[in-house]
């Protein structure tokens, strides 16, 4: 498979390259070798995007919103169409294994086109009647719309912000990660070839600087960012600047309670999915398990015993289930730690060390007795490392989770339903699971409270995101004036 892109940026419906902004290598995390080189956007790429995503818009909102929605289904058509060659491409990109990527990346991707694209001709204002007069009101895009990736679901990612805004007749310029820039350009061009006008869709690559030179620039109506809360907070800032629209989709330290009544089986799959899926690069994971004083050691030891079912390797292997961290620098993170979680005296339990070679491999890491004190139970570290902490009673284990800064999921394993909705409710969080974690369908919205972000994607609640009312009086009678 031809990794290297035709060029680095695509804009107004074609692929554009301009070597003048530097070198993004994009490094195969499984080897550490460049397996394609890009180039970071110079002022004139961005202007030339934004100019076009200024024009398409225009164009695009004036389709139906039945024409718009069928554009996307015939995307999320192709998509599927392609899940085998995108896959390959995003474990490319990401690192992760082909066995995740195949069933996670495009698919979501997919469903999030066609999610949208079912939606769009529904999406109406309202009458409201006034004695004789009314008002009506009109539910009208955003403008442009700019949209920032973090690097562990690129074509996710892209989706998940192109569909909504999309339906909504905006237009987006999409800067995807610099670590991940290869998957949001065959979203683009998939997008044209289910007939979005050119311009409608644009990708353009750089580093923080370049996604910082969109926020600002004035033809920009949105921002819809995924990343981490320091860049967050940096982009809120500056998109409130010019009072533009925000999403913002950030990190987070989530809880998941085990209580000593659960499932213990589902209990542990859900731990693992919270943890290890996508070697733990998951914004959701649930990385603080609150387990139940009585159940502790069988839990670890279940959770050891299944964790003995990783095969790390190369992941496009299909039968390999753990791959590398995305970068060498995310592994040195992730394995500082690791060390610091062995310094404030947590149980180290399993894993724990890098692997040997050129990958950025790391093993899946479990730590028992760990306290709210400890670093690792207090920052999101964005690897395979598992804090466990026990507790003895549900105010406890209420109070604890809830004591961080970050609000983006939580999870609860009881077979006593009543407790359950009570978490459910008590948790800070934008997305709560009930007896499963990190689950993440379109037709449900998700998104963070607290630190964790601003808004929510996916569902009907991101049409809210990608749209603006506008309401029109209309008097039936005379203008009755004091004077
Ligand atoms: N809530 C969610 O849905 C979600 C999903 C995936 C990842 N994340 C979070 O993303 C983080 C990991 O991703 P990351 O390391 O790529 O995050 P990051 O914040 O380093 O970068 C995210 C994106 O922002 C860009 N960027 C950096 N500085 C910028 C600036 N000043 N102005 C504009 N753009 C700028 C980067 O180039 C990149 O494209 C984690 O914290 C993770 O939890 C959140
Ligand atoms: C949105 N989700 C949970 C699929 C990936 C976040 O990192």
């Amino acid at each position: 498979m031809n990794i290297q892109p035709t060029a680095s940026h695509f804009i107004d419906g074609a692929y554009v390259e301009d070597t003048a902004g530097g070198d993004i290598p994009v490094i195969y995390p499984a080897t550490g070798k460049v397996v394609a080189t890009l180039h970071a956007a110079t002022p004139a790429i961005v202007d030339k995007a934004l100019a076009a995503a200024k024009r398409a818009q225009k164009e695009w909102a004036g389709w139906t919103a039945t024409e718009r929605g069928r554009v996307l289904r015939r995307a999320a058509d192709i998509m599927r169409d392609r899940n085998h060659d995108l896959s390959v491409l995003e474990t490319y990109d990401t690192g992760k294994p082909y066995q995740e990527t195949s069933v996670a990346d495009a698919t979501s991707g997919a469903d999030a086109l066609e999610y949208f694209g079912g939606l769009a001709a529904s999406i109406t204002g309202e009458h409201i009647q006034m004695g004789d007069d009314f008002v009506y009101t009109r539910r009208e895009p955003l403008g442009v719309c700019v949209g920032i990736g973090a690097w562990n679901y690129p074509t996710q990612i892209a989706c998940w912000k192109a569909a909504p805004a999309l339906a909504c007749g905006n237009a987006m310029v999409f800067k995807p990660s610099e670590m991940t820039p290869l998957c949001a350009l065959k979203v683009a061009e998939i997008l044209v070839e289910a007939g979005a006008p050119a311009g409608v869709f644009n990708v353009v690559q750089g580093y923080g600087a370049v996604g910082a030179s969109l926020i600002t620039d004035p033809r920009v109506d949105k921002v819809s960012l995924t990343g981490s809360v320091p860049t967050g907070r940096k982009v809120y800032a500056a998109a409130a600047e010019g009072m533009r629209h925000v999403t913002m989709e950030l990190g987070g330290k989530s809880p998941m309670v085990v209580f000593d009544d659960a499932d213990l089986e589902n209990a542990v799959s859900g731990a693992i999915l919270a943890n290890f899926y996508s070697t733990g690069q998951v914004c959701s994971n649930g990385t603080r398990v609150f387990v139940q004083k009585g159940i502790k050691d069988a839990f670890l030891k279940r959770l050891t015993e299944r964790l003995a079912g990783i095969k790390m390797g190369d992941p496009q292997d299909p039968d390999v289930n753990f791959g590398p961290m995305v970068s060498e620098r995310q592994r040195d993170i992730v394995e500082g730690y690791i060390a610091k979680g062995v310094e404030e005296g947590a149980t180290l339990v399993t894993g724990g060390k890098r692997v040997d070679g050129d990958g950025f491999y790391i093993e899946a890491t479990v730590f028992a007795d760990v306290t709210d004190e400890m670093t690792i139970a207090k920052e999101e570290i964005f690897g395979p490392v598992m804090a466990v902490l026990d507790f003895e009673t549900e105010e406890e284990a209420l109070t604890r989770a809830n004591a961080t800064e970050f609000g983006l999921a939580a999870g609860v394993f009881t077979a006593d339903l009543t407790r359950a909705h009570r978490m459910a409710a008590g948790f800070e969080a934008g997305t709560c699971y009930i007896n499963t974690y990190n689950l993440a369908p379109v037709e449900a919205p998700f998104g963070g409270s607290k630190m964790s972000g601003v808004g929510r994607e996916n569902s009907k609640a991101a049409i809210e995101h990608y749209s603006q009312i506008k309401g029109v009086y209309v008097a039936m009678g005379d203008v009755e004036a004091p004077f």
